[in-house]
């Protein structure tokens, strides 16, 4: 197993002003202290060459988890291994085997054009200028950004950014791919390039993904096998079709809106 999970729970610490007229000058002086158990002890495990949905209502637990798996935060119990690695323990050589997009965040420099967030990511992960050359052309070439590479990222539209951020999470060829709502906000045809990109790099080149998001058609586009968090707890895990017959037994049509919206804006020449 390439991503192994055992009975990680992860809370955090929140601090609530008192209620009422004075809990602004109250709270100066004393804050409650709450606790929020966003993990409640997760375990799965995951085979190289997945495609994995991870999907929840919001708040239950799902970026949380990513954030473990990455490295980027430390649970408080349990245990995880991810190509052999404790992310958080030996973050250096974990960083090397995988690539994170968050939706919502970008990890491009904002004022500066793209190619330069790329050279940087270059020597960071210590890309030979060879390979750099190749698989940027590949990745831009594919993703159709390659007009953008002297655009400051600030002036780029959401789904151009989006184009951007997964070439950047891309570029040093990791094994495992995180992707934190990565079609959030974006257009029909934005979307539907995007899952395209997703599905040939999995399919193509074997990286393993586990893709967050509330976008059924993602999952339905890409996965086979859904994993249900709620409350910081999985609910489900298992193939889609299953979680479709349990809970939506007796839908007669289907209309494919991403796909319907895609191939009106193109009759109309809008893309
Ligand atoms: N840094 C933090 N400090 C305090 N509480 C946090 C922090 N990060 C997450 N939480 C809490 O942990 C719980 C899980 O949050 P998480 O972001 O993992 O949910 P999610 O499933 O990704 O939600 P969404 O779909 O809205 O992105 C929530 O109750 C959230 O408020």
């Amino acid at each position: 197993m390439q991503i192994i999970l055992e009975d990680i729970k992860k809370s955090f610490k929140v601090y609530r002003r008192p209620e009422g007229k004075w809990g602004l000058l109250r709270g100066a002086f004393m804050r409650n202290v709450e606790k929020v158990e966003a993990l409640a002890g997760i375990s799965f495990s995951i085979q190289e060459g997945e495609l994995v949905g991870y999907i929840g209502p919001n708040g239950a637990g799902k970026s949380t988890t990513v954030k473990i798996m990455s490295g980027i935060l430390t649970p408080d119990s349990g245990k995880c291994w991810i190509i052999g690695r404790t992310p958080w323990k030996e973050r250096v050589s974990h960083v090397s085997q995988i690539g994170v997009v968050f939706g919502q965040r970008s990890q491009l420099f904002w004022d500066v054009p793209v190619a330069d967030s790329f050279d940087v990511l270059k020597d960071m992960y210590g890309i030979s200028a060879g390979d750099y050359r190749s698989r940027l052309n590949q990745l831009t070439g594919v993703l159709g950004v390659d007009s953008l590479l002297q655009t400051p990222v600030r002036q780029l539209s959401l789904g151009q950014r989006m184009r951007c951020e997964l070439a950047a999470a891309l570029l040093h060829r990791p094994r495992i791919l995180f992707l934190d709502e990565p079609t959030i906000g974006l257009d029909a045809v934005s979307k539907l390039a995007i899952r395209g990109f997703l599905k040939e790099e999995n399919q193509r080149n074997g990286v393993t993904m586990v893709l967050t998001t509330h976008d059924m058609d993602d999952m339905e586009a890409l996965c086979q096998r859904v994993m249900v968090i709620g409350r910081g707890r999985l609910l489900y895990d298992g193939r889609l079709s299953g979680l479709q017959k349990k809970y939506a037994p007796e839908v007669v049509m289907k209309v494919n809106t991403d796909e319907m919206i895609a191939a009106m804006y193109n009759d109309l020449a809008l893309v």
